[in-house]
């Protein structure tokens, strides 16, 4: 994006300094221009190819394709919405292992949040990749774009004064956190699903867990792809010894934190 606007900028002095060749001969003058126009073509596309290149990596896409776009403000804003529904829009962002519990926790929060008058949003990493990313696959760079993808849209729902779920297994750090960047400081709340992988894969309630052991499927977060833990969640929630809580007893946990930090009020 900076290359290619600084590329830009050099296409229009470049241009310009067309003026200053105004006493060389015609001939001359072409010659200079075009191999600069050769030049600076080839420059231009050498950006353009780094730019789609960043984007397919798992990087995530840190760069913007679009140009000469104007941000549009309109005279109804977050703290508007905000105002009307009695709440404070974030995202909860659920991670964890296929089987950890995300789904389950988000429903449980979405109820006890809605019985006490509170507008939500779950975003279910199954349930999106059913339409907006059937396109992506389980590989690293898919994943990444999975994640950049729900990260948005869970933006906008909080932008819209919505209190958004996303259960999403999110294995990388990077991509969580690049979804937390793009949100107000606190707005963006980490609940790990901190479930040990052998009792995940005990529950395989989908039977995804036997499928990836007996590699019939690749690359399956925890078996033969990686999970990366948060480091700093803001909430955890865990087994005490071989005992699970409830569903309930865990979004409790999580309507707790919101409360206290004032997200269920204007
Ligand atoms: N290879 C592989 N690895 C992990 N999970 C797999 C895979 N293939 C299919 N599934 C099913 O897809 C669900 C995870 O989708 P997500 O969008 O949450 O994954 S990710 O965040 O992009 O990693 C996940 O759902 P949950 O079990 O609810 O986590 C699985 O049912
Ligand atoms: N707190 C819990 N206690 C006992 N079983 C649970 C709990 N949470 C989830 N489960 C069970 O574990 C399995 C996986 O849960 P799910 O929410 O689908 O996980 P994920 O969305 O992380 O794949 C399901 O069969 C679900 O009923």
């Amino acid at each position: 994006m900076i290359i290619n606007y600084s590329l830009r900028i050099d296409f229009v002095r470049a241009k310009s300094t067309k003026v200053g060749f105004a006493n060389f001969p015609l001939s001359c003058r072409q010659n200079v221009t075009s191999a600069w126009s050769k030049f600076l073509s080839a420059k231009w596309k050498e950006a353009s190819l780094k730019t789609s290149t960043e984007i397919n990596s798992n990087e995530g896409s840190v760069c913007n394709k679009s140009m000469n776009i104007v941000w549009h403000k309109c005279s109804v804003e977050k703290i508007d919405r905000q105002e009307l529904l009695q709440q404070r829009g974030c995202v909860i962002w659920i991670t964890g292992l296929s089987g950890s519990g995300k789904s389950t926790l988000a429903c449980a929060l979405t109820r006890a949040l809605h019985s006490r008058g509170k507008l939500t949003y779950v975003l279910d990493g199954d349930n999106i990749r059913h339409g907006l990313n059937s396109d992506l696959t389980f590989k690293p760079q898919d994943r990444a774009e999975n994640i950049r993808r729900i990260g948005e849209v869970a933006k906008v729902f909080s932008d819209a004064g919505v209190i958004c779920i996303a259960s999403v297994i999110s294995p990388y750090r990077k991509d969580r956190d690049a979804c937390r960047s793009i949100l107000p400081d606190g707005d963006f709340i980490e609940v790990f699903m901190d479930m040990p992988l052998h009792v995940c894969e005990a529950r395989d309630p989908k039977g995804l867990y036997k499928l990836a052991r007996a590699g019939k499927i690749e690359g399956f977060t925890g078996v033969d792809d990686p999970y990366e833990a948060p480091l700093n969640s803001e909430i955890v929630i865990q087994m005490e010894g071989e005992v699970c809580s409830s569903p309930e007893v865990m979004a409790e946990k999580v309507v707790c934190y919101l409360d206290a930090k004032g997200y269920l009020q204007a």
